[in-house]
């Protein structure tokens, strides 16, 4: 592995000389990315997550997609774009595409909020509407079986080109290839627990949203969430929210798995079942996920609950709404689509979902921007319809979302995919943040949708009281 490493560092340097050649004649389109890899070993699962866990970078972000067919780990940051305004991510995705054009050319990893128009609160400030990166360092798995080492830079203009050679070298010497590693030992304890809103408070707020969906008005979904603090005590070495993430890695291998960190203080991540979107070429793969039930201590139970599932007029009208609103977005920025011909069950943790999948194909003249901005937020974590009960969320909970319930992903001209930032938490000085939300209709029980929020963060719970 080490001369694999060292290889690396020398094809990127003579990669950058040729480039400064080339810079002369300026046959190059400015900003560029000059990217070098190399093949390193076989890949062995959870060697990815692994090598993130030992660098030492406060900057990391980590993606795996769903089918595990793609896993990215990725240390300090080569570009970084941040912004507030629906303008400002126009501006960063058509960069980022323009920058991504030349094939084998990385994408970009990061996440959008729930909300553009909703103020943020001091727990969000740093992560801004939208982040995305191009990580510096990259270690990731590809079909071949192979793990592959790649060296990213974002290059301004020519000036910057020495620059860029030193600043590599310089961060390189300080990765982490030591194969040997430290199992996960978790030297804290909860200290507390506090839910945003208390119970009492959730049956009067989901009482009063039934009420209105009742009524007969127009609101006829609205999700509605909890934030609940897990304040954790550090009892020797340290609390990390990498280890957290190894430790839903392992327990659960469905489900797409996120995770960013600005700084040494804080980190953002998550285990989503929820695809937003992926798109290869002008082709588009989204899906409908609503509806949940608990998984079964048996296999019987299990095929019970999952025949109740289908079977739930409650369940089937909340699934039903995102159906109708994917298909309406579909039938707007496609020139064909289709669905599954039957809804699915999608098994995540502690539960499992009515799901249907779609696939079309995208007008010639969208881009990523158009995508998200229609489907985020779908009525699978806004309601419908969309604007009423934003303003209803709004109104009901008495904390930011901020990313929770937005999007997160990996994004380049060719090929761009979104989950749905959910089963997520927000780990900032030794506390976590963890948001759940639930679907509610006019038949929805507020007690029921407690312990569906309390099934649904399970694997938070069952982390937090392993000590
Ligand atoms: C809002 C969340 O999940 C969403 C709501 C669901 C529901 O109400 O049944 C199911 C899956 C997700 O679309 C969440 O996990 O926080």
């Amino acid at each position: 592995m080490e001369s694999k490493v060292a290889d690396l560092l020398k094809a990127f340097k003579s990669e950058m000389q040729a480039l400064s050649c080339r810079s002369e004649s300026d046959q190059i389109m400015w900003p560029f990315i000059q990217s070098t890899e190399v093949a390193i070993e076989n890949h062995s699962p959870g060697a990815v997550l692994s090598w993130f866990r030992r660098q030492d970078s406060e900057k990391k972000v980590f993606w795996a997609d769903r089918e595990r067919n793609l896993e990215i780990a990725g240390v300090n940051f080569a570009h970084k774009i941040q912004g507030d305004s629906l303008d400002e991510l126009n501006a960063a995705i058509n960069l980022i595409s323009r920058v991504t054009g030349t094939p084998g050319t990385p994408g970009y990893l990061g996440g959008i909020c729930f909300n553009t128009e909703e103020p943020f609160d001091d727990l969000w400030i740093d992560y801004h509407r939208f982040t995305f990166v191009l990580p510096m360092f990259e270690l990731r798995t590809c079909n071949s079986g192979f793990l592959w080492l790649r060296v990213n830079t974002f290059i301004r203009d020519r000036s910057e080109l020495e620059s860029a050679v030193g600043n590599v070298e310089r961060e390189f010497s300080k990765l982490n290839f030591e194969p040997s590693d430290t199992p996960l030992a978790f030297s804290f304890s909860l200290a507390s627990r506090t839910d945003e809103p208390i119970k009492e408070k959730w049956v009067t707020l989901i009482e009063a949203a039934t009420h209105e969906i009742k009524s007969g008005g127009d609101l006829k979904k609205i999700v509605l969430a909890r934030k609940t603090q897990f304040d954790l005590v550090q009892s020797g070495g340290r609390v990390s929210p990498i280890d957290l993430l190894v430790y839903f890695a392992e327990s659960d291998t469905s489900g797409f798995t996120y995770y960013i960190q600005l700084s040494e203080k804080d980190a953002f991540f998550g285990k989503s079942p929820e695809r937003l979107y992926k798109r290869t070429g002008d082709g588009i793969f989204c899906e409908a996920l609503a509806g949940t039930t608990r998984i079964g201590r048996s296999a019987e139970e299990e095929l019970l609950l999952k025949n109740e599932l289908f079977l739930s007029d409650k369940d089937s009208m909340e699934h039903s709404f995102v159906v109708n609103f994917v298909q309406d977005v579909l039938s707007r920025l496609c020139t064909d689509f289709k669905s599954s011909q039957l809804r699915d069950i999608k098994r995540h943790f502690n539960v499992q979902h009515l799901l249907q999948q779609f696939s079309g194909t995208l007008r010639p003249e969208l881009t990523d921007y158009d995508i998200i901005t229609s489907f985020s937020p779908t009525p699978a974590v806004g309601g419908v319809p969309t604007v009423m009960a934003l303003n209803r969320i709004d109104d009901a909970e008495a904390f930011r979302r901020g990313w929770y319930a937005g999007a997160f992903g990996m994004l380049s001209q060719e090929e761009t995919e979104f989950c749905v930032s959910l089963r997520c938490a927000l780990y900032k000085d030794h506390a976590l943040h963890v948001f759940t939300g639930v679907g509610i209709v006019a038949d929805s029980d507020p007690v029921c949708e407690w312990e569906e929020m309390e099934n649904k963060m399970s694997h938070f719970i069952q982390y937090s009281l392993c000590n």
